[in-house]
């Protein structure tokens, strides 16, 4: 008999929220971590999608809270805005009898309320990165000096320099946040960014890791549909048709590589009558909340999303998820084909593959360790559509061109920007300072680096070196628990 939430450590009354929320029995990854977080140990958990990671720590902090309330007891680092909802929701449900007070923190959204709503200190801020390093550095009226728990979820993705990069407003974090503290960090994937989490996480870490032949979960059907490029959307309008005509029940995530590529593919499906709807990050922060909830609430049965939806986000109804484009890097396939097949339910993922995409593929199935199968279509059927699928195709891109999609970027930005309370020139000054602060830490680095170089070799010249680096360490202090 394997072990229940009771026998980790956690209080009966916690034990009973797990009952009333289905969860009977931990998963594996509950049952590593769980007992060394309430020993006090940091812990690094690395477990495969769906597996139960988010529970795995709020338990143990909500027990803590328990134990001693105080705001602001614990924050919650996450990469993106729909993310901190759902982790709120579930210190909300699970911390429902504490009367847990949570704020969430991120961009998007009003910076006076929520610089209010941090005043009054909240037990659990879930923040991402950027929004809350805009507070630290604008107001006082807060402080997180004292928490005594840190989370990052999506800990790689965190620490990763991407197409957003947290790595400023991290290093402003960390230096806010006190060094007697437990660090926890959580992904399906951490190994790329291993070393840089280790430097976070020094008080006795605990490392979880699920041993597994396979990294993505058994219950997941994965395949692959090698298409030319020009009849890619086609295929998709094929698969999403039978799809619709085999099941009753059904709903599909499909990943796109663009905005744009999103937003069209969106208007193209409706004009097929398939009930979509478009989440990325052009849109307005309320569009995008209203779109997910659309979704979740099967009104409409197709999401179609950048990889803002790619990590972390929990909907059990996915049985299937569409790669429009073969992603470039396995770890974000693994991510993103984790929206379907949870919590031991089986899902399908169907990537498709251009001729030029093959490596790709590759490179994806030796990080998995397992062969993508090849899904079989009648090709026939696809040649029909073709030429009805390209026209209308065609039309939604000459429509989203008229409307300035594109300069609408911009505008929107200021607009955004402008209700937040913040003047979007002083925002764009603002963004070419920290560049340039970073910009001098890099290079601080590097002398430092440069520096010890020397120092290992030896020699005369070390000594004259080293002291020439130090003024400079004065002037830009890399906080030394700063991720790389
Ligand atoms: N012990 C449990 N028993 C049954 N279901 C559980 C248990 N723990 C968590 N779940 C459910 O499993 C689902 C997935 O959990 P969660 O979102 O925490 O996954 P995750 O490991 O964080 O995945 P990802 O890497 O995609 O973020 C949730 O719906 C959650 O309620």
């Amino acid at each position: 008999m394997m072990a229940g939430f009771a026998e980790l450590g956690l209080s009966s009354w916690l034990v009973e929220q797990c009952r009333q929320l289905g969860l009977k029995q931990p998963t594996p990854v509950q049952l590593g971590c769980i007992p060394a977080i309430l020993e006090g140990r940091d812990c690094l958990g690395c477990a495969k999608t769906g597996s139960g990671k988010t529970a795995a720590f709020v338990l143990p902090i909500l027990q803590k809270l328990s134990e001693d309330p105080y705001g602001i007891f614990c924050l919650v680092l996450t990469p993106t805005r729909e993310l901190a909802y759902q982790i709120a929701e579930q210190f909300r449900v699970l911390g429902k009898p504490l009367g847990l007070k949570d704020c969430i923190i991120v961009g998007g959204m009003d910076m006076v309320t929520q610089a209010l709503e941090l005043s009054r200190k909240p037990h659990v801020v879930i923040a991402t990165p950027g929004r809350l390093a805009d507070h630290l550095r604008s107001s006082n009226t807060f402080s997180i000096k004292k928490i005594r728990f840190l989370v990052m979820d999506e800990a790689d993705r965190l620490l990763e320099q991407g197409c957003t990069d947290f790595t400023v407003d991290l290093e402003a974090i960390l230096a806010a946040v006190p060094a007697h503290r437990q660090t926890l960090l959580f992904s399906a994937t951490l190994t790329d960014t291993l070393r840089e989490l280790q430097g976070l996480a020094t008080n006795q870490p605990f490392f979880w890791e699920a041993q597994a032949p396979v990294r993505t979960v058994e219950q997941l059907d994965q395949r692959y549909l090698l298409v030319p490029e020009k009849v890619k959307d086609a295929y998709l309008v094929h698969l999403i048709q039978n799809f619709q005509d085999e099941h009753e029940d059904w709903s599909i995530i499909i990943f796109t590589n663009t905005c744009k590529t999103c937003q069209v593919l969106c208007m193209m499906l409706r004009k097929f009558n398939f009930p979509t709807v478009a989440l990325h990050s052009m849109m307005k922060q309320k569009e995008r909340f209203a779109a997910l909830a659309k979704f979740k609430s099967s009104i409409y049965r197709i999401l179609i999303a950048t990889d803002v939806a790619s990590r972390g986000l929990d909907i059990p109804t996915v049985q299937v998820v569409i790669n429009h484009n073969t992603p470039g890097l396995p770890k974000i396939y693994i991510h993103r084909v984790g929206r379907t097949a949870r919590a031991g339910r089986q899902g399908q993922a169907i990537t498709l593959v251009t001729q030029y995409d093959i490596h790709l593929v590759h490179a994806i199935e030796e990080q998995i360790k397992k062969k993508l199968e090849e899904f079989e279509v009648e090709e026939a059927e696809v040649l029909q559509i073709l030429t009805q699928v390209n026209v209308v195709r065609r039309e939604c891109e000459i429509k989203l061109e008229a409307a300035n999609f594109d300069e609408k970027k911009e505008i929107n930005k200021r607009k955004q920007l402008i209700l937040e309370g913040k003047d979007p020139d002083l925002e764009a000054k603002r963004k070419a300072e920290l560049a340039k602060i970073k910009q001098k830490n890099r290079h601080f680095k590097e002398q430092v680096e440069h520096a010890l170089q020397q120092q290992k070799a030896g020699g005369s010249a070390r000594r004259r070196r080293l002291t020439k680096a130090q003024p400079e360490a004065r002037l830009a202090p890399v906080p030394t628990q700063g991720p790389a």
